[in-house]
């Protein structure tokens, strides 16, 4: 079994090597410019669309990362790059879940103790204790319960908060209220305090995160997005802070990356950020899982993480 990889900054050799003693039957190699050589599986972010289109024997392509919007849009824009029946696989959790889970739930205790009303007393030399919040003024709501969404609120719920959530299909979490579909969008909003994105970048989620959609949420909410930047209208959001709407937001991703130095969510006093690492992959969870789902591909197994092409995620 020959399988290909390609990253543009993972450490390859480390890849290779980890792949290899995963697989010991399978040989791995880097794909470089030029290489038609025949693969059964290919492993990659941001592939060029040579590395793929065309090619025969093709028994599955492997995202490095949990969104494959990069790789959709690409497909879109040359559809004979996943041959015909080839099936796409992304990453499921592999070691994300835990970091989203530690992103979310400091977020979500720094605004509830008041951390950041504290900090603004700081600058300007105050002490003064305020009213404490309480956890039933502090309902979450997380849009997509998938993977991620779903071990976020799992961590919520073990902190006591009010924790409810949005997708296509009903969920059975322990301890979360769940909506589905655009019809219960209106109310899964009305009431959340803080809104959490986790929704994959598809052409029904882009620019969800709106004026509209933050006029519904509670007065004095938060954002925190962690899914994509084109989910989040960027001047409804600076609009919805400086009415005083929304209190905080905590940014993970953005419409443009890096985040040009004119953009006003830099100098934003109520807009906290980091550069996209909110959850990155983690090779040797990721390798695991890889090489799991291959064995059980040849083994002719079901197995989990495909992309619904249909559905764009
Ligand atoms: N910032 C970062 O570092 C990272 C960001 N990400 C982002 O997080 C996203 C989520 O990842 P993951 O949890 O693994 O993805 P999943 O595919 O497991 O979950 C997606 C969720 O969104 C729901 N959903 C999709 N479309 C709609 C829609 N139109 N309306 C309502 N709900 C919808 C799905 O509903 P249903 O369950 O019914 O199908 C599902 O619950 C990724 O796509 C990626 O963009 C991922 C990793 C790191
Ligand atoms: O895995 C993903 O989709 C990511 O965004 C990683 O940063």
């Amino acid at each position: 079994m020959d399988i290909i990889f390609h990253h543009p900054t993972f450490d390859t050799e480390y890849w290779l090597n980890r792949l290899q003693q995963a697989l010991p039957g399978a040989r791995v190699r880097q794909w470089k410019q030029g290489d038609q050589q025949p693969a059964d599986y290919a492993l990659v972010w941001q592939p060029p669309v040579e590395m793929l289109s065309g090619r025969k024997g093709l028994k599955g392509v492997f995202a490095l990362g949990a969104g494959v919007d990069a790789i959709l849009s690409k497909l879109q824009a040359h559809p004979d790059m996943l041959p015909d029946g080839v099936p796409l696989f992304r990453l499921e959790d592999t070691g994300m879940g835990l970091q989203m889970q530690e992103y979310a739930v400091s977020q979500v205790l720094h605004w509830f103790r008041r951390f950041d009303d504290y900090q603004a007393q700081k600058l300007q030399g105050k002490w003064q204790p305020l009213n404490d919040y309480r956890r039933e003024d502090f309902t979450i709501g997380i849009l997509g319960a998938g993977v991620l969404g779903g071990k976020v609120a799992e961590s919520l719920v073990a902190w006591g908060f009010p924790v409810r959530c949005w997708s296509r299909s009903k969920k059975d979490f322990p301890g979360v209220v769940s909506f589905a579909g655009s019809e219960e969008l209106g109310s899964f909003l009305s009431g959340t305090r803080v809104l959490i994105n986790l929704l994959p970048n598809t052409p029904q989620t882009v620019g969800i995160i709106n004026r509209q959609l933050l006029d519904q949420l509670a007065d004095e909410s938060y954002v925190i997005n962690l899914a994509r930047g084109v989910h989040l209208v960027e001047a409804d959001l600076l609009s919805a802070l400086d009415s005083g709407k929304l209190k905080g937001a905590m940014l993970d991703v953005f419409s443009k990356e890096p985040l040009p130095e004119e953009s006003p969510l830099w100098g934003h006093p109520r807009v906290a950020m980091t550069p996209h690492i909110a959850a990155v992959t983690r090779p040797d969870e990721a390798i695991a899982y890889i090489a799991k789902t291959i064995t059980q591909l040849e083994k002719g197994e079901a197995v989990s993480g495909m992309v619904s092409l249909q559905h764009g995620y």
